[in-house]
């Protein structure tokens, strides 16, 4: 314990405090009878946190108490940093406990061939601790595919942290990664922060989005990639990092590179081993398999027993296109979950949008000239996006990689202005 005040007791006792250091503003609580909680505080050169109490009898201020609540403000940044990389750790076992406790693995196997055979290579490449990128359709299961290469790799005991780029404003994604060090700039935190990569240390770095990464970041990104260290903002000492970078993106990467959007270099570092997730509307075999996962953690996590799906619910289940693949799909068995009270998830408790395909005989790209069928299926997508984005043109526009015109022309064409 520090001596704050470099005097006994016996040498302070009964003394105006103003005599024993020079803290004008322990006073203020004396004038203002309002307490202070946490503010850091110079005490005879210690940078303490501290908070002060006014005492109050009978509705008089009759004191004061000052309380040290950190002797040093450097052990109040330490733990900042612990409870930042426990929250990213909690994250992932939070995750991991949503999925209702079963595994990445078990999620994943199903019947579709495309997907068997995917996964039996995502174990493999799982060992050896390659970078992979994972491509795919939004809402596939890109992430659940990254936890896998996590859970199943020799790193599984370390931690997994995701950043997702598009998530994060684009001057704050270099912070984000790498860390700062105390000073880096204003606004910094004192005793700096922990850097993603840092954090990841040991384990597995997911970076979604990574389509979206602006061009100087990514030419962050590859020399760490290349270099296996990084520089925390504000410091010019270099730290290994031991990570095992996944990387996702729904985005058409080799479009971009001939845009000038994404680079080339960095894409051949990502793309070491690549895994493409098929879209829903490929692994239709797997639809009732995946109902009946989503039925059992609804059950679970609403405390229900649901145990039936209509026939009729169920053929349009199977005919749906699902735009938005499994995450569209497990969307709409928890809607349903949210409308029914029996045990039996009937056509009423489906989504409008869903609920029209129940008088088609066929599923859209079933029948007719390729232009009609394309018709169809632009339209169930912009119906679909458009009741996703609760209405919102500007977020369905951006979901359907539209610009708000573009949008626009399709709802007049299709009458759904
Ligand atoms: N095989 C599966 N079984 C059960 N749930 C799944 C499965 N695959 C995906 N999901 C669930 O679907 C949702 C979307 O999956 P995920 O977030 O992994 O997709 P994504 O491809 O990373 O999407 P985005 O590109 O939008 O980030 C999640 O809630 C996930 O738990």
């Amino acid at each position: 314990m520090p001596d704050f005040f470099y005097q006994s007791p016996d040498d302070m006792i009964g003394k105006p405090i103003t005599e024993i250091y020079e803290n004008p503003k322990f006073t203020d609580v004396l004038e203002t009878a309002q307490p202070v909680h946490g503010y850091i505080h110079d005490l005879n050169g210690h940078e303490i946190i501290a908070s002060r109490v006014p005492i109050i009898q009978d509705g008089n201020i009759v004191g004061a108490v000052g309380k040290v609540v950190f002797k040093d403000v450097n052990e109040l940044y330490a733990l900042t940093k612990k409870v930042d990389s426990l929250r990213s750790e909690l994250d992932y076992y939070k995750n991991t406990m949503l999925q209702k406790n079963s595994s990445a693995l078990e999620l994943l196997k199903g019947k579709n061939p495309l997907m068997v055979s995917l996964v039996d290579t995502a174990l493999r490449v799982a060992k050896s601790g390659s970078t992979v990128l994972l491509r795919g359709e939004s809402g596939t299961g890109k992430e659940l595919f990254a936890q896998l290469l996590h859970s199943e790799s020799f790193r599984r005991q370390g931690p997994f942290i995701k950043v997702n780029c598009a998530a994060v404003p684009e001057n704050l994604l270099e912070s984000e990664l790498f860390g700062y060090d105390e000073g880096a700039f204003t606004g910094a935190i004192k005793g700096g922060k922990l850097g993603k990569f840092e954090l990841a240390d040991g384990g597995t770095l997911f970076l979604d989005e990574i389509g979206d990464m602006e061009m100087a970041m990514q030419a962050k990104l590859l020399r760490v990639i290349q270099e296996r260290e990084i520089e925390r903002l504000g410091s010019s000492k270099a730290r290994k990092v031991d990570v095992r970078l996944v990387a996702a993106t729904n985005r058409d990467l080799e479009a971009m590179i001939r845009d000038k959007q994404f680079r080339e270099d960095l894409y051949y570092r990502l793309n070491v081993v690549t895994l493409t997730i098929p879209p829903l509307r490929d692994r239709m075999d797997d639809v009732e398999g995946l109902i009946d996962t989503f039925l059992k953690k609804f059950n679970h996590q609403f405390a229900k027993s649901v145990t039936e799906i209509s026939s009729e619910s169920k053929s349009v289940l199977m005919k749906h296109l699902w735009p938005g693949n499994i995450r569209e799909l497990e969307n709409v068995i928890e809607r349903a979950f949210n409308m029914l009270d029996g045990s039996e998830i009937q056509l009423k408790h489906l989504p409008n949008y869903l609920q029209i395909l129940a008088g088609h005989e066929t599923r859209p790209f079933v029948g007719g000239a390729l232009e009609n069928i394309l018709n169809r299926v632009e339209k169930e997508a912009l119906i679909y996006a458009l009741n996703n984005a609760n209405g919102n043109k500007v977020q369905a526009a951006k979901t359907l990689g539209l610009s708000r015109a573009g949008l626009y022309k399709k709802l007049i064409k299709h009458g759904l202005h």
